[in-house]
C-alpha cells in the first residue's frame, strides 16, 4: 500500500487553487498515492493592514511551511514561486516547477480604460514597489494607493470604488477563473513583472529521493530554467520586495533571453536591459545580466535604497 503525501499550503484561495492543481498533476502520474492538504497560516497571512516592503521580512509566505517540512509534518509545499526568498533555507530544496502561465501583471479597471486611458490623476491600487516606480515612471500623473489583502478582497475594493484601476498578475486572475475581469496586459516594455511570477514551485527536503522522484515527474524543464535564471538576477542584486525590481526569461529551444529592470523608489531612475545564453546556463546568463545592470547605474541606485531603508 502506498503512502499518504502531506502537501501543504497556505490557506488562501489562490494557494489552494494551486495546490489542486499540483495534487491533479501528481495523482494523474502517480495514482497509487494518496495526497492530503494541510493548511498552514504563515505571517503574512497574519499580518494584512501593512504593505509587505514595510514588514521587511523575507520569506512571509513561505517560512511557516519550510518549517513543517523540516519538521516532517509534511512531505512538500506548494508555492507561488514569487514568494519564495532566493536562499533556500539548509535541506530543502525546489522539487518541482510546473509549467508556468503568462508571468506578466494586468490592469483592471473599473470603466474599462487602459493604462493609456486613465485619465490624469487616476488612482491605481498597489502595494508593489516594482508596480509603483514602473507605473510613476511610465505616468508620473497617477495616484498610487496602496491595497493588500487577497485577491479577491483587492476586487471587491475596485467595485467599491477605492480607486479606478488595479495592477495584478494575470496567473493569480487566471487560476480563480478570473482572467475575464483583466482590461489589458501590461506589455512588458512598460512594466515587467516580478522575479518568477506566474510559476508554482514544490518544495521538498532534500534528504527525501521518493518524493523527489514523485514531484520530479511535473517539473517542467523550460519553466524551471526561466525561474533559475529570474532568481539568480534577483540574487545577485540582493534585492527582495523592499527594492523595484522586475524580470522575466524565456526559454525558445535552447536559447533563454532574460529581460530585468531595477528602478529607485520614485520611479524617476529606471535601469533595464536583456541578456541571452544558453539554457543549460540559466544561472550564469541571470547573473550576468544583473551585473550588467549594476556596472550602468543600477548599483548606486540600490545602495542609495539601502542606506534609506529602515532597519538596515
Ligand atoms: N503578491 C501576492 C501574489 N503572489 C502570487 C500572486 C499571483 C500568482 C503568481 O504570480 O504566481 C500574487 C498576486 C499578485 O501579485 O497579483
Amino acid at each position: 500500500m502506498a503512502r499518504t503525501v502531506r502537501v501543504g499550503t497556505r490557506g488562501s484561495t489562490l494557494a489552494l487553487a494551486q495546490t489542486r492543481i499540483v495534487i491533479r498533476e501528481l495523482a494523474k502520474r502517480w495514482p497509487d498515492y494518496r495526497f492530503e492538504v494541510v493548511k498552514i497560516k504563515t505571517t503574512g497571512d497574519k499580518i494584512l493592514d501593512v504593505a509587505l516592503a514595510k514588514i521587511g521580512d523575507k520569506g512571509l509566505f513561505t517560512k511557516e511551511l519550510e518549517v513543517a517540512l523540516l519538521k516532517r509534518e509534511i512531505d512538500l509545499a506548494v508555492h507561488s514561486m514569487k514568494d519564495v526568498p532566493t536562499v533556500l533555507p539548509e535541506g530543502l530544496v525546489i522539487g518541482a516547477v510546473l509549467p508556468r502561465e503568462y508571468p506578466g501583471d494586468v490592469l483592471v479597471s473599473r470603466t474599462g480604460k487602459t493604462l493609456g486611458e486613465l485619465p490624469p490623476g487616476a488612482r491605481v491600487g498597489t502595494s508593489s514597489l516594482r508596480r509603483q516606480a514602473q507605473l510613476r515612471y511610465y505616468r508620473p500623473d497617477l495616484a498610487l494607493i496602496p491595497v493588500r489583502g487577497n485577491l479577491t478582497t483587492r476586487l471587491n475594493k475596485l467595485k467599491a470604488g477605492d480607486f479606478d484601476a488595479l495592477v495584478l498578475a494575470w496567473a493569480g486572475l487566471a487560476r480563480l477563473g478570473l482572467e475575464g475581469s483583466a482590461t489589458e496586459r501590461l506589455p512588458y516594455t512598460i512594466c515587467l513583472p516580478a522575479v518568477s511570477q506566474g510559476a508554482i514551485g514544490v518544495e521538498i527536503r532534500a534528504d527525501d529521493p521518493e518524493i523527489a522522484r514523485l514531484v520530479g515527474a511535473v517539473d517542467d524543464a523550460p519553466s524551471r530554467a526561466e525561474v533559475v535564471a529570474e532568481r539568480a538576477f534577483m540574487r545577485r542584486l540582493e534585492g527582495g520586495c523592499q527594492v523595484p525590481i522586475g524580470a522575466v526569461a524565456s526559454v525558445t529551444g535552447t536559447v533563454l533571453t532574460i529581460e530585468g529592470m531595477v528602478a529607485d523608489l520614485e520611479g524617476s531612475r529606471l535601469y533595464r536591459d536583456r541578456m541571452s545564453g544558453q539554457v543549460a546556463h540559466a544561472a550564469e546568463t541571470g547573473v550576468r545580466l544583473a551585473e550588467k545592470l549594476l556596472s550602468s547605474g543600477a548599483g548606486a541606485v540600490l545602495s542609495a535604497i539601502r542606506e534609506g531603508a529602515p532597519g538596515s
